[in-house]
């Protein structure tokens, strides 16, 4: 038994962007803790390009983080998503943000899934949501284990008021 918590960020600009969201989370259903509400966010990155819509997912199961990898992968492909320009336009990106196992945080420098995501910290189109489904979150960081909400804190508060929540997407059944 490898039970293991996940945090995933999924986030669209291209095509209908909530329903790119609607697949995540029908996706992972049977292993869903949370769903964020959807954000509106500013494009992170530098690229000018359409806002994205946003969530942040908290799910449990038996995988180790590779298998959370293989599903976001495998959801990127279901929805057509190209990698053309780095941080540019997509369908829909999800990406690992944080993986623990019996309460400790997995830690990884693998370029094929580093652990927490490097970026996370940076991100309130991550982190912002995150919060909203789970108040007392923290992140490892090259400063150790730190509050979300203090990362928050001192993002540039552009960043912050770039984040807006819109709505919630339809609850799924589980199977
Ligand atoms: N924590 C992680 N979550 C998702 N992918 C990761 C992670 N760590 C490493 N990767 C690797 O990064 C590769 C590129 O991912 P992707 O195209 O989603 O990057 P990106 O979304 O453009 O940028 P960023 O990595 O800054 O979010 C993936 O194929 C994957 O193997
Ligand atoms: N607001 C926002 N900006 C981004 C996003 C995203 O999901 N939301 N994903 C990116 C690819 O890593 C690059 N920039």
């Amino acid at each position: 038994m490898t039970y293991s918590r996940v945090v995933l960020s999924a986030g669209s600009n291209i095509g209908d962007r909530r329903a790119h969201l609607a697949g995540v989370v029908e996706r992972l259903a049977d292993d869903l803790i949370a769903v964020s509400p959807v954000y509106s966010t500013a494009p992170w990155g530098g690229v000018d390009q359409d806002d994205f819509f946003n969530v942040t997912l908290l799910a449990g199961a038996d995988r180790n983080p590779g298998q959370w990898l293989d599903i976001c992968h495998e959801l990127e492909q279901a929805a057509d998503r190209t990698r053309d320009v780095r941080w540019g336009p997509r369908t829909l990106d999800v990406d690992v943000i944080s993986v623990s196992r019996d309460g400790e945080i997995v830690r990884s420098d693998d370029p094929a899934l580093t652990l927490p995501h490097p970026r996370a910290a940076q991100r309130a189109f991550v982190l912002v949501p995150w919060l909203a489904i789970e108040p007392d979150a923290t992140l490892w960081t090259p400063q150790g284990e730190r509050p979300v909400a203090d990362l928050i804190a001192e993002l540039d508060p552009d960043e912050r008021a770039g984040v807006v929540p819109v709505d919630d997407l339809p609850a799924v059944r589980r199977r």
